[in-house]
């Protein structure tokens, strides 16, 4: 019997192939594909891949065409399409706002009455419009929309944030915040039981991949009579492990503590009378 297959459509290019890509490598999927060619299949695990635009994979996801989908969640917001959330995927985080020019003295979304706000994202501006009561002008185009004030086209904007660079170099400001967004992976409401098997074991891979970027195992050296007050500053995973160190009088403790908690207490521990202390990056980590 063949093995149920579960097509999954990632952007073709852009802001998120890269980081689905990857994603998909660090769960051990291997896809062979030749450049330009827009379904591949992966060798080792029941996977195709679909190359697609991302402003069209909510409508292939509810369609069926493909079982599930990378996008961001912006993406799945405006498109407002039968599909489901599964899981955020931790990249490409960015934010959808509305920025206008920076010499304006923006009041709050008041302001927006009455006015021509430029934007790709004509669902998800209407409705911010419609809960803040406000009338304006929705001018769709579908992309370069920073410009779209200084030519003018609009008034202000709404668009996508992460630096803000792109704001700054035209001449915007950012005022209201919409929603913030990072990829995620969308599926088709009416998926078969095989292929939410699939998509569970898939999920796992990447709940264990993500969990170990956000994870690091550090280990240091301690005076014995140290040890105890170095393992209360720890909020490791479960108790440390704590070896004795060929030189009397010394161990050596081991944890796995979230990276940014690391960089909270690196001086508590170095003050306690931790050294040589080392930070590895983990692989895979499954609790
Ligand atoms: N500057 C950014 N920083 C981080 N993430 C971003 C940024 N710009 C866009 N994104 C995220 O990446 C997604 C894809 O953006 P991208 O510009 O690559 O494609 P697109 O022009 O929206 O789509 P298409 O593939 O249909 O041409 C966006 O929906 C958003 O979630
Ligand atoms: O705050 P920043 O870091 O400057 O990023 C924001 C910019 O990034 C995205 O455009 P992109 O570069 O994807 O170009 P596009 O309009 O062709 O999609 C977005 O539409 C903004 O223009
Ligand atoms: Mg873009």
């Amino acid at each position: 019997m063949e093995t149920t297959r579960l097509k999954i459509a990632v952007q073709k290019s852009g802001r998120l192939l890269d980081g689905s890509v990857e994603l998909l490598k660090e769960c051990g999927i291997r896809i062979n594909n030749g450049k330009d060619q827009l379904k591949a299949s992966a060798a080792n695990y029941p996977i195709d891949i679909l190359y697609l635009r991302n402003s069209d994979i909510p409508q292939y996801v509810q369609d069926g065409v493909a079982d599930v989908g990378i996008i961001g969640q912006n993406t799945a917001f405006e498109k407002q399409k039968r599909i489901e959330e599964v899981l955020p995927l931790g990249f490409s985080k960015c934010r959808l706002s509305i920025a206008v020019p920076k010499h304006v003295s923006y009041s709050g979304p008041s302001w927006l009455q009455g006015k021509r706000i430029a934007t790709s994202y004509p669902n998800s501006l209407r409705h911010f419009l419609q809960e803040q009561d406000i009338t304006a002008e929705i001018h769709e185009i579908s992309g370069s929309v920073e410009i779209a004030p200084n030519i003018g086209l609009a008034d202000a904007i709404c668009d996508l944030v992460s630096s803000g660079s792109t704001l700054f170099k035209n001449g915007l400001e950012e005022q209201d915040v919409l929603l913030q967004s990072e990829a995620c992976i969308v599926k088709n409401d009416k998926l078969s039981a095989e292929k939410q098997a699939v998509l569970d074991q898939l999920t796992f891979r990447i709940q264990s991949v993500l969990k170990a970027r956000h994870n690091k195992y550090i280990l240091m050296n301690a005076p014995a009579d140290k040890t105890g007050e170095i393992i209360n500053i720890l909020p490791g995973m479960k108790s440390p492990t704590v070896m004795p160190l060929a030189t009397e009088g010394w161990n050596s403790i081991h944890t796995v503590i979230e990276e940014k908690q690391f960089w909270e207490i690196i001086g508590q521990l170095k003050a306690a009378g931790a050294q040589g202390i080392l930070v590895i990056p983990i692989e895979k980590m499954i609790i």
